[in-house]
């Protein structure tokens, strides 16, 4: 397998808040390698964002350090590593300023300073990338929740960063929203973006990704294989957090001698198919 170089590397960071009494991060490290799709995942609270944020140079530690593309974001121009790692911010209103989908794509290469064709190129790129063809010219405000989500994925993908970050993409999103955000981040890793997603929602996390890092109380629980952390209940239940049924179930399903390891509602069909047909 072809080794893979790495992107971001978190060297033992604290992190407190201006005029807060206590530490939002405690003594986080990890390294993100290029072209790895993960969650970081954790409960409210638990500093899930303020280390999204530490990633991209927006905040920067107070103790240790985040290296980008071997850049300390300490000492390096935020816009240098904005430009490397992307963020896609949870709520659209906070991101979205234009009054149309094309001039909302088309600001973050416009400010890199590109050409206008080459501006022009980006845009066309992003808007298809995320399926929103036919609706450059439509107000931001006029798309539906989910086409708004889309286009501030555009928005940051126009910015060609090597990683993006999305924050807590799921949530105000109906089922098939949530699908095509699950298949979009994992067709924006293929083509060799590096995915970082920070969520609560542990079926999109099933569904989705293949690493997890597990964030409560500023610290990481864990850091392994989707399958490994989402099977780690007891570890989870001290985030305060529930598996996906489909784990619970087939957890269930081991104990009574049922050889079965899904993660998802598709993977425990094929399995159970397998077993039937076999
Ligand atoms: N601007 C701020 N000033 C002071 N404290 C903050 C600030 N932002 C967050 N915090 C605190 O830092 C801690 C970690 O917050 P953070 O937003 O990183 O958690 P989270 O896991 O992302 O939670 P959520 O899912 O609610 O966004 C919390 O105790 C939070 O109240």
């Amino acid at each position: 397998m072809k080794e893979m170089s790495e992107i971001i590397r978190v060297e033992d960071v604290w992190f407190r808040y201006e005029g807060a009494d206590f530490w939002a991060l405690k003594g986080v490290s990890l390294t993100i390698k290029k072209g790895e799709l993960l969650a970081i995942i954790g409960q409210n609270g638990g500093g899930k964002t303020t280390l999204a944020k530490n990633l991209n140079g927006l905040l920067k530690p107070t103790k240790g350090r985040v290296m980008v593309d071997g850049l300390d974001t300490k000492t390096t121009p935020t816009y240098e590593i904005v430009k490397r790692v992307g963020y896609v911010f949870q709520n659209p209103s906070h991101q979205i300023f234009e009054s149309t989908v094309w001039k909302e794509v088309a600001y973050g290469p416009t400010n890199l300073g590109l050409s206008q064709e080459e501006v022009k190129q980006r845009v066309e790129w992003a808007i298809s990338e995320v399926g929103l063809q036919g609706y450059e010219q439509y107000n931001p405000y006029d798309l539906d929740y989910g086409k708004m989500k889309l286009l501030t994925v555009a928005s940051v993908l126009a910015m060609k960063p090597q990683v993006l970050i999305l924050d807590e993409p799921t949530t105000g999103q109906d089922h098939a929203g949530r699908h095509l955000l699950s298949n979009l981040s994992k067709k924006l890793n293929r083509e060799g973006f590096t995915v970082v997603i920070i969520t609560h929602d542990m079926r999109f996390v099933a569904e989705t990704v293949n690493r997890v890092v597990l964030v409560s109380n500023g610290e990481i629980l864990m850091d392994g294989s989707t399958r490994e952390v989402l099977n780690a209940f007891d570890i989870l239940k001290k985030a305060a957090i529930k598996p996906p049924q489909i784990v619970q179930l087939a957890s269930e399903l081991r104990k009574k001698g049922v050889d079965i390891n899904a993660l998802t509602v598709e993977e425990a069909l094929q399995e159970i198919l397998k077993h039937y047909k076999g």
